[in-house]
């Protein structure tokens, strides 16, 4: 028997208020582990699709199930563990400049703490700890001290993984994570988010413009075109021809 996914996509639709079709009858599982890579032209849906998965975006009609669980009802506090499980890396990083490398990696901790205390940022020895530990998986640990706006694009994005990385999450959610950086610099993002898929079986979702990124990178291929899936393939069967349509514009 096959495993249950870890999200599953079933007949999602999503209508922005202006009328707009975002997504249009989405029907697809990821398996727990998977490096999968969303592609498509701007504005075909994939920040959409992404923002689905931690309710960033409610959807209009279908259902999302993450490990099996339903997650358009929840609130409060289900929905707080909801997102401390899914990490978020966005194009322009959003750390907090002026803060220290150290604050903004420990801001990842702070689902794990009462309000007070991360205000006060009371974090422990063992999170400050923590904190190090996950620099070291981005080889950045020298940075710790250093202000978040000193650091290089891609070191931001780097620091921006290691503060996912506090929540210990299930799965990483990935919004174009390289569209502001070099081609040198995308490989280091791109090989660190591989990396974490295949030691700490983190389920990997990626959205790229770029085909031979996802070509590089991914177990599977989703191709979305006017907000529905035009193409779903596991890495071995890609074809020229076949993601071509996904960039076609009519
Ligand atoms: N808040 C919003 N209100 C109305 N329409 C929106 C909103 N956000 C996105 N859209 C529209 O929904 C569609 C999908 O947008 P989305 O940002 O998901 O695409 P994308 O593939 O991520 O594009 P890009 O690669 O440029 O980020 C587009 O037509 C976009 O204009």
């Amino acid at each position: 028997m096959e495993a249950t996914p870890i999200i599953s996509f079933k007949n999602v639709n999503k209508i922005y208020d202006n009328g707009t079709v975002g997504l249009k009858d989405i029907n697809f599982d990821i398996p727990r582990g998977e490096f999968l890579v969303v592609v498509g032209l701007s504005g075909a849906g994939k920040s959409t699709l992404l923002r689905t998965i931690n309710r960033m975006h409610e959807i209009t009609s279908g259902e999302i199930r993450i490990e099996n669980e339903p997650i358009s009802q929840y609130k409060g506090r289900s929905l707080r563990l909801l997102r401390r499980k899914i990490g978020m890396i966005f194009q322009n990083f959003n750390l907090v400049k002026r803060s220290s490398v150290a604050k903004n990696v420990l801001a990842g901790r702070v689902s794990y703490y009462p309000t007070w205390k991360s205000i006060l940022s009371l974090f422990s020895a063992a999170d400050k700890q923590k904190a190090v530990q996950s620099l070291q998986r981005v080889s950045l640990a020298e940075k710790l001290y250093a202000r978040a706006d000193e650091l290089s694009g891609g070191q931001q994005q780097r620091v921006a993984i290691a503060r996912t990385l506090m929540q210990d999450p299930k799965i990483i959610l990935a919004d174009e994570p390289i569209a502001s950086l070099d081609p040198l610099t995308t490989k280091t993002v791109m090989d660190i988010l591989k990396r974490l898929n295949q030691e700490d079986g983190i389920t990997v979702i990626v959205n790229l413009h770029s085909v031979a990124l996802a070509r590089a990178y991914a177990d599977r291929i989703v191709g979305l075109r006017a907000g529905e899936v035009v193409y779903d393939e596991p890495i071995g069967q890609v074809t020229e021809a076949d993601l071509n349509r996904v960039y076609q514009t009519v």
